[in-house]
């Protein structure tokens, strides 16, 4: 294995104290808007009520099987109007720290996106314990194959992947699909709030769960794979999306995996969006005039 060491990375990380590791990668923590306990909690609550209005406005394909374990299915938010076919999709991969939430409450964004003729595909898979790392990319990079192929008439595809969601779908980029049936063409991925480099939480809470070695957070460490993502995915627009009150290490993550594909002449957007925490960054997508939700509809009628 060939790994890709960007000369700019500054890892500031290697000089904390273990402690202070945990509160940059505790999400929570950096709510300008709550507590630590009531952002989260209002958090699943959020993402809940979005979906249920998904799929009371939404014709639904709930639990579509993408393999054969009881973990690998998805379900699928039609568009409400326009052609039976030619129609976009989007595929939501959810965030949790591969450890928390499910497809159950991950299919909000399709609130204003079936309205406007777009499909969306909320994908699940086997979090932490049951599933580990190398599993859960590879379920993941199975449910992209999947849905290609069943929806080979859409007029493109793009992702949406949240926290460790946008790891997820950073690691789908970075497929090198010679191992797989086909290699489906990803116009755009929007990452928002991601983590791409897994090497800083090895040593803290958020790995008790995942049990992850030095080995395995290198092989799933978007950042070390930016060459194979340039190699899979040069026609895909991505958008590094950081809230604003994302912790400095977030944000450190995102500002340095976009300078890395930024230097490897990909196609990539920086968003760093204001008056946000990490979590109302990917709630509000609900929001048809959101920021994000508005340049998600840009960039599908451009291509
Ligand atoms: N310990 C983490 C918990 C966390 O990130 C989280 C917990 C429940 C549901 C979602 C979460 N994170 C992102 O989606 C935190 O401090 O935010």
């Amino acid at each position: 294995m060939v790994l890709f060491s960007p000369a700019h990375t500054m890892a500031l990380w290697k000089g904390m104290k273990k402690d202070e590791l945990e509160r940059q990668y505790s999400p929570s923590q950096w709510s300008h808007r709550m507590s630590a306990d009531d952002v989260i909690k209002s958090h699943v609550a959020s993402l809940k009520e979005g979906t249920l209005k998904a799929r009371s406005l939404a014709k639904t394909l709930l639990d579509v099987p993408y393999g054969d374990g009881d973990g690998e299915k998805l379900d699928v938010y039609m568009p409400t109007n326009g052609p039976s076919q030619g129609f976009p999709i989007v595929i939501y991969i959810h965030g949790g720290y591969w450890q928390f939430l499910s497809k159950e409450e991950s299919g909000f964004m399709a609130v204003p996106l079936v309205q406007r003729g777009v499909a969306v595909a909320a994908v699940g898979y086997d979090i932490a314990p049951k599933g580990n790392m190398d599993l859960i990319v590879s379920q993941v990079r199975s449910s992209i194959v999947s849905i290609v192929q069943k929806y080979s008439h859409t007029s493109g595809v793009y992702l949406c992947g949240h926290s460790a969601g946008a790891h997820l779908a950073a690691m789908v980029l970075c497929t090198d699909w010679s191992q797989y049936s086909m290699t489906p063409q990803i116009k755009g991925a929007f990452l928002v709030s991601g983590i791409y480099d897994l090497l800083p939480i090895l040593s803290t809470y958020v790995n008790e769960p995942l049990k992850m070695t030095e080995d395995v957070a290198l092989r799933n460490s978007p950042g070390q794979l930016v060459p194979q993502l340039k190699q899979s995915s040069s026609a895909c627009h991505i958008v590094v999306a950081v809230a604003q009150n994302d912790s400095p290490e977030f944000r450190c993550q995102s500002e340095n995996f976009f300078k890395d594909l930024e230097s490897m002449g990909l196609t990539v957007t920086f968003e760093d969006v204001p008056d946000t925490d990490h979590f109302n960054v990917i709630e509000r997508f609900v929001d048809e005039d959101y920021q994000l939700t508005q340049l998600l509809l840009k960039i599908m009628e451009k291509n």
